[in-house]
């Protein structure tokens, strides 16, 4: 199980401390106006209260400096500037230059600043019948402190609610955040590190339901396609494969067969099925040692069909193939299981016989030689085509080393027979061919086919 590789940082983290940046900002902004707008309107109200403050001094001041009552005056200026809107009082002449009375605390004449509503200035009118005439004017002086003191509950509220808000929309874009984006991608970074190979990825139900339809869920069913599309091209690649071994197991079969076949074609002859040559003297090898080693006797016989040369002149070389596929039949049967019978080449045959004493060789040859004689081959024009075979018979003797010297007392033997006039065995260096059938001393000089 391998461990995913460790993030450096969390996305949801990331994007909402960049998405902050900007909120924040905003939030500061939006504050600084809520505040601004609460200042300008608790000096709306500051100047509604110096316009109250007015309404209600202006008659007794007016009066107080109409009768020129200096202590009046200064008392009621005293007692207003008692009230915490009030920080100062001035009165001037009426053209408003020159100062008359002044209590409290009140800014330089040129350092007043007007129109922030900080000043509240009207003039002292006396009334008598219908006559109104100017007689001074007056300011009543306030601070920004006062603004300040009036909107300070409102304030602390903005400020409080901004940063509060901003904190819970903070907590929940992380919560929201961290539940929708990081965990489903962390689930699936695990998922993906620890999953078998091609196999889709397997995320738990709460985390497909958040990712559902979105890019995540998009990103998972896109993952999962691959592996699908993967695992086709894999099957199908197991296909070939599997087609492919089976294709390379037939060749194998077809060669391994194709080589038995020319395994027995190099050891055997087409024509009739018996060993050939090669084989017999592979054969002959192995007799002749075990032979030499347990002293036990080896008897070699070779045939040869009689006058053959006219079969086939006569009749053809099909029916000439069909004497020596008869004469072959006729060798397997005569024979032993453990004699040796081939096709040594033309029309010639040879038999190994293990373990036979010299009479029993020369009874085997003769058995194979009347068996030939005994029966006849229909040729295709219905004529009966009755063959021999003369035979040499030689036994390993104690001076023999190789196989060739069997060979050549068995062929000279042989010649011998043939000589003797065919259809005849010879087993010895007499000149006597074998009388074990009578027949074949009397058909030994009448060619064969006759
Ligand atoms: N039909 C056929 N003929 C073959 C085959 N192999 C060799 N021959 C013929 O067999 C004949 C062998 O003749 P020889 O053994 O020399 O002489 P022969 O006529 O048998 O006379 P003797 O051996 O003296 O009795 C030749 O004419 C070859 O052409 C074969 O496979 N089929």
């Amino acid at each position: 199980m391998s461990k995913p590789p460790e993030p450096r940082d969390s996305i949801s983290h990331r994007y909402f401390r960049r998405v902050f940046r900007w909120f924040i900002g905003f939030a500061v902004l939006l504050t600084m106006v809520l505040v601004a707008e609460t200042l300008w309107q608790g000096r709306d109200k500051l100047q509604t209260e110096l316009t109250v403050y007015q309404r209600s001094f202006e008659r007794s001041i007016a009066a107080a400096l109409w009768a020129l009552d200096w202590d009046k005056l200064n008392s009621i200026a005293v007692g207003m500037v008692e009230i915490p809107a009030i920080r100062g009082v001035r009165i001037l002449d009426p053209g408003g230059s020159s100062e008359i009375l002044r209590i409290g605390a009140l800014p330089d004449p040129g350092a007043e600043i007007r129109g922030y509503g900080l000043t509240h200035r009207f003039d002292l009118i006396h009334e008598e019948g219908f006559v109104r005439e100017r007689i001074g004017v007056i300011e009543l002086h306030s601070s920004f402190d006062q603004v300040f003191e009036r909107s300070q509950r409102q304030i602390s509220l903005i400020l409080l609610l901004g940063l509060l808000k901003t904190l819970v929309l903070w907590w929940i874009f992380l919560t929201v955040g961290r539940r929708l984006i990081a965990k489903p991608l962390t689930e699936m970074v695990e998922v993906l590190a620890d999953a078998e190979p091609l196999r889709p990825m397997r995320l738990s139900d709460a985390t497909r339901k958040a990712i559902d339809g979105t890019e995540l869920g998009a990103l998972q069913v896109a993952y999962d396609r691959l592996i699908e599309r993967v695992q086709t091209a894999q099957k199908a690649l197991e296909d070939v494969n599997c087609s492919l071994e089976e294709r390379v197991r037939e060749r194998t079969l077809e060669l391994e067969r194709a080589n038995d076949k020319l395994e027995q074609l190099a050891h055997t002859d087409p024509l009739t099925g018996l060993p050939n040559r090669r084989q017999f003297i592979a054969a002959a090898q192995t007799l002749i040692a075990l032979s030499r080693r347990s002293g036990r006797p080896l008897v070699l016989i070779v045939c040869d069909i009689d006058a053959f040369k006219r079969v086939n002149d006569v009749h053809g070389h099909t029916v000439g193939d069909q004497a020596i596929c008869y004469v072959a039949d006729c060798l397997r049967r005569a024979v032993r299981e453990i004699d040796v019978v081939a096709r040594f080449g033309g029309d010639e045959f040879v038999l190994l016989l293990p373990d036979v004493s010299a009479a029993e060789a020369l009874a085997a040859a003769e058995r194979v030689r009347q068996l030939v004689s005994g029966s006849w081959i229909s040729c295709p024009n219905g004529e009966r085509l009755r063959v021999t075979l003369s035979l040499g018979i030689a036994e390993w003797a104690t001076g023999d080393v190789r196989l060739e010297d069997l060979f050549l007392r068995a062929d000279e033997r042989l010649y011998r027979a043939k000589a003797a006039g065919r259809n005849c065995t010879i087993a010895d260096d007499t000149n006597a061919p074998s009388t074990g059938d009578p027949k074949a001393v009397r058909s030994a000089g009448q060619p064969a086919g006759h």
